[in-house]
């Protein structure tokens, strides 16, 4: 799995290699700027010179090239006042080195530039220009840019330098007028009509950490050094369009910093090694799979549970209970062929069940009700078995959470949606929807894994991003965006059968955090394989066409 930085991870590695000699500040700057000048060429070949990229032995000086090898091309670098900035005029320098026309505008002071951002302001400064920040600047360059209706611009190539992950509050508003006239709609004019948007690390004013949008604008390729950060990938407050809608694509360079590795990173979820984890030996019996027991609710409210057992067992597990009310008994009879069925009018009549030592996994939630999730899920936990805890189950501790983590133990995951999440965690959800004051804002990531430790078990927080987290601290993320988006998995139900997935796991033996992650990654890529009209019932009837894909 990819490891997912944070800006203070990204920085200890940095200077760790640095400090060790390996490599100087600037050497690093400047196979960032060339890292970004090359995927822009490689996005976008057009803008390449005509023999491929040849960087040679010394930055070149502008006009290396024969008149007849230059490209037409006109780009607008925008420099903040870190090193982002330091990147955005080694990328100036080498866009000129390559022929083109570079206009740089400078938001910041010059004295204070970071040492090596003021040795990539200087060498820049040798080849062209630097127009300082102010409106009067801005709005004179901004007519002599954009000509007429602005649907034809004179700068083929925007580059946004402005700020990294050294971003410690919103953006300035001083920005926003340049930024809106440099690229002035990159989401509504047609590609192909207006300059390319191209960001350097992250785009400017989306939070590293958080992926919380503190006013950037979405971009059309965003590159980023040695791995990407948790920005990248999580949507922070979706109200504003988060990480992955900013950054369009995110290209990731190797600056060299191989040899360092970062202190607990965030795992980025992937399908490596789960077609051997999930292949089942073929002379087992049905009982070496497990047995799940999925708790349903009363009468006209069992079609949760329904669905949730079904994807326990098509995951693989050997056997699939449910254990139904005794109103509910003919309903659900009427309605599955491959679960069982047993009775479970109340709390004791789950202890009864639970009698059996073969049931080693257990589901509670999808439409049990909150009544008797109040009654059940203390006797289902007391029997120490691997338990998925979803909807209900996690509702109805919303007036005590406490009694809930008390109860709850290690081979628990509890898969709360975001309305159930602050009903559990109330103190966690206030932080993570403030706005950011200073410094990195308060991310998905650091309230699941609170809400692990508090919980003392894993913790799985839905949405768009799913962050996953257990009491020690090790953190996944599944990001359905760029090539995993799955928008057909917002559906009534598609969360019922997540927590079947894991459950029937869990009855296969999973560790409570390898079947949350494994079950994320194959629900949403039940979602992707089906495609548009998906809706929750076919998720798990797409599960065998997922597993003969993975050669499962
Ligand atoms: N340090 C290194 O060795 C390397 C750094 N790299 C680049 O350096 C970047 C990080 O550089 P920095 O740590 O200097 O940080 P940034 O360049 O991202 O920004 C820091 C500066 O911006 C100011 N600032 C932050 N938020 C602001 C806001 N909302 N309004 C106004 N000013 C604000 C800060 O006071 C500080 O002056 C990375 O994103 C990456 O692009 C790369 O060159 C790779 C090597
Ligand atoms: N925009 C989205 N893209 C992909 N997956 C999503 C998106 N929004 C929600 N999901 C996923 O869909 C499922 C919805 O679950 P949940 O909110 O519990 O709904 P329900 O209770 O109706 O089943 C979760 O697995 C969640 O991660
Ligand atoms: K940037």
């Amino acid at each position: 799995m990819t490891e997912l930085l944070t800006a203070s991870q990204m920085r200890a590695l940095e200077q760790a290699a640095i400090a060790s000699g390996e490599v100087t500040g600037l050497e690093l700057m400047e196979r960032a700027g060339q890292g970004v000048v090359e995927a822009i060429f490689e996005e976008w070949p057009a803008f390449a010179p005509a023999a491929g990229v040849d960087w040679g032995p010394a930055p070149k000086p502008p006009g290396y090239l024969k008149q007849e090898e230059k490209g037409p091309w006109r780009a607008v670098v925008l420099c903040g006042p870190g090193n982002n900035g330091g990147d955005g005029f080694v990328v100036a320098r080498l866009l000129a080195g390559f022929g083109w026309a570079v206009d740089v505008f400078f938001y910041g002071d010059v004295e204070r530039l970071p040492a090596d951002a003021r040795v990539n302001y200087e060498r820049w400064s040798e080849v062209g220009s630097v127009h300082l920040w102010n409106d009067d600047a801005i709005e004179g360059r901004l007519d002599g840019f954009v000509s007429g209706d602005r649907s034809s611009f004179e700068h083929q190539l925007v580059v946004d330098a402005l700020f990294g992950v050294g971003l410690t509050r919103n953006m300035p508003v001083d920005t926003e007028r340049a930024r809106h006239g440099f690229v002035p709609t990159v989401t509504h004019t047609p590609q192909s009509e207006r300059p390319k948007y191209v960001a350097i690390d992250l785009p400017s004013g989306l939070c590293s950490d958080s992926g919380v949008n503190r006013g950037a604008f979405p971009t059309d390729l965003t590159v980023t050094f040695h791995r990407p950060k948790l920005g990248h990938y999580l949507f922070g407050d979706n109200h504003f369009g988060g990480g992955p809608s900013l950054c369009n694509q995110v290209s990731v360079i190797d600056i060299g910093l191989e040899s360092s590795r970062a202190d607990q990173p965030v795992l980025l979820m992937d399908s490596k090694n789960l077609a051997a984890k999930l292949s089942k030996n073929s002379c087992e019996h049905k009982f070496n799979h497990g047995s799940a027991l999925v708790l349903s609710g009363g009468s006209g409210r069992t079609g949760a549970a329904r669905l949730a057992a079904r994807g326990a067992l098509r995951i693989g597990a050997g056997l699939v209970t449910l254990g139904v009310p005794p109103a509910a008994q003919l309903e659900v009879a009427g309605h599955v062929t491959a679960l069982m069925v047993k009775r479970v009018a109340d709390a004791d009549g789950l202890a009864e069940v639970l009698q059996d030592k073969r049931l080693n996994a257990l589901c509670l939630g999808p439409g049990l009700g909150l009544e008797r999730a109040r009654a059940l899920v203390p006797v289902a936990l007391a029997a120490g078995r691997a338990s998925v805890l979803d909807a209900d189950a996690l509702s109805t501790f919303a007036d005590d959470p406490r009694t809930l983590f008390d109860m709850a133990h290690k081979r628990c995951v509890l898969t709360p949606h975001g309305g159930e999440f602050a009903r559990l965690f109330p103190d966690l959800a206030e932080k993570l929807n403030a706005p950011a004051e200073k410094g990195p804002a308060y991310s998905k990531v650091d309230a699941t894994r609170e809400a692990a430790a508090r919980a003392g078990c894993v913790v799985l927080f839905k949405g768009p991003d799913t962050v996953i987290a257990d009491p020690s601290g090790r953190c996944s993320v599944h990001a359905a965006a760029y090539d995993r988006a799955a928008p057909w998995l917002a559906t009534a139900g598609a969360g019922d059968v997540l927590a079947g997935f894991i459950t029937g796991l869990l009855a296969r033996g999973f560790a409570p955090m390898q079947a949350a992650e494994t079950a994320t990654w194959l629900h949403v890529e039940c979602a992707r394989s089906f495609g548009p009209g998906l809706i929750a019932e076919d998720l798990s009837e797409q599960l065998p066409h997922v597993f003969r894909e993975l050669e499962v």
